[in-house]
């Protein structure tokens, strides 16, 4: 059953200029599957998130389409009705949540408030369910009378990932759950979220720049370029077939989990101004395929049943495919 619908999601931030972080992306998350989202930074990955969460910043706001959740519209809920899911049935992980432990309480009170905020549960029964979800989590239970600093940064992000089962949530969003940690610490966090994954068979949204993380990691993926979907589809699909010049240059860009790691220079350039963007493919000026028709509105292909690409195809995919192993067709970007 499909437990999320984001259909053609707009999200705009007001300033000066205005950005529009999200521009049209669609796709759905079906119960006990995990969607990684992954593109560079600034590609609008943490705005759509927030903007699924209903916890973007006061100057964001949701300027099209719409956001189905279990069967309900929550794309325009009020603050208050938002906050009712929230928690309960949402939660979120977010990039730098292992920082925002309180210093001056103990582990266990934390979890136990982030219990009792939302549920009536006695203090003893909520200090049994915050030993529970250390152990759950892969901790000593009786970290739980430890002050955060007496964490490492891994135990620390794990408190947090505990925090966020806390109240058994259908949907979790884990935004670069693990990117502040060394890659040792790193592995053995996604192996944990992946096994509490099928263990509790809740839905998770990935959010990541590191590709190898979603093949570790998810079912299914959206690759955002410039507030944009690029590709869409299950893993297995993209990581056997990805069309898209994009897909295939983060592709090259992170190697495995386990591999080295190679900087994303191998894609030359940076992603667009979203203050200014392109008419077209927003790809268009670092993608060493483009060709005039590039500056046309995306289109989006059916490459397969489960799998989206939104590219004008300058050369055929299977050259595109062909050719984005080669180190030198990245140097010369829009040469062809
Ligand atoms: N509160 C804000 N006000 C104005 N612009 C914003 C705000 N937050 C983000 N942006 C802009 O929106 C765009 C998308 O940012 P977002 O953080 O969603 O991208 P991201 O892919 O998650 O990158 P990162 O991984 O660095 O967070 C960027 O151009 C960013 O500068």
């Amino acid at each position: 059953m499909t437990l999320l619908e984001v259909n053609d999601l707009h999200v705009t931030y007001s300033g000066d200029p205005d950005v529009e972080a999200v521009r049209g992306v669609s796709f759905t998350l079906e119960e006990g599957e995990t969607l990684g989202i992954v593109g560079e930074s600034g590609c609008g990955k943490t705005t759509l998130a927030q903007a699924i969460m209903g916890a973007l910043p006061d100057n964001g706001e949701i300027t099209g389409g719409e956001i189905i959740f279990d069967g309900e519209d929550i794309t325009h809920l009020s603050n208050r009705e938002r906050r009712e899911i929230r928690w309960e049935r949402m939660s979120m992980i977010s990039q730098s949540a292992m920082n925002s432990l309180d210093p001056v309480y103990r582990v266990k009170d934390q979890i136990k408030e982030a219990i009792q905020e939302h549920r009536d549960m006695s203090d003893s029964a909520s200090y049994e369910r915050a030993r529970e979800l250390m152990e759950l989590v892969g901790l000593d239970p009786d970290r739980v009378e430890d002050y955060p600093h007496q964490l490492s940064g891994g135990m620390r992000q794990r408190v947090i990932i505990a925090m966020s089962l806390a109240l058994d949530p259908d949907l979790i969003i884990a935004d670069e759950p693990t990117t502040a940690l060394d890659v040792i610490i790193q592995e053995q966090i996604l192996y944990r979220i992946k096994e509490l994954q099928r263990e509790l068979g809740n839905s998770m949204v990935m959010v990541t720049h590191d590709i190898s993380v979603v093949a570790e990691t998810c079912d299914s993926m959206v690759v955002m370029y410039g507030g944009e979907l690029m590709e869409y589809g299950g893993v297995d699909e993209i990581f056997n077939e990805a069309q898209h010049p994009y897909t295939l240059g983060l592709q090259n860009a992170f190697p495995s989990v386990e591999g080295e790691k190679r900087d994303l220079t191998s894609i030359p350039g940076s992603p667009p101004d979203l203050s200014e963007p392109p008419g077209g493919c927003p790809f268009a000026s670092r993608c060493p395929f483009s060709a005039p028709e590039c500056e046309q509105p995306l289109p989006t292909v059916e490459a397969g049943e489960n799998h989206q690409v939104r590219c004008h195809e300058p050369i055929p995919f299977e050259q595109i495919r062909n050719r984005s192993t080669e180190d030198e067709t990245w140097l010369s970007p829009n040469q062809h």
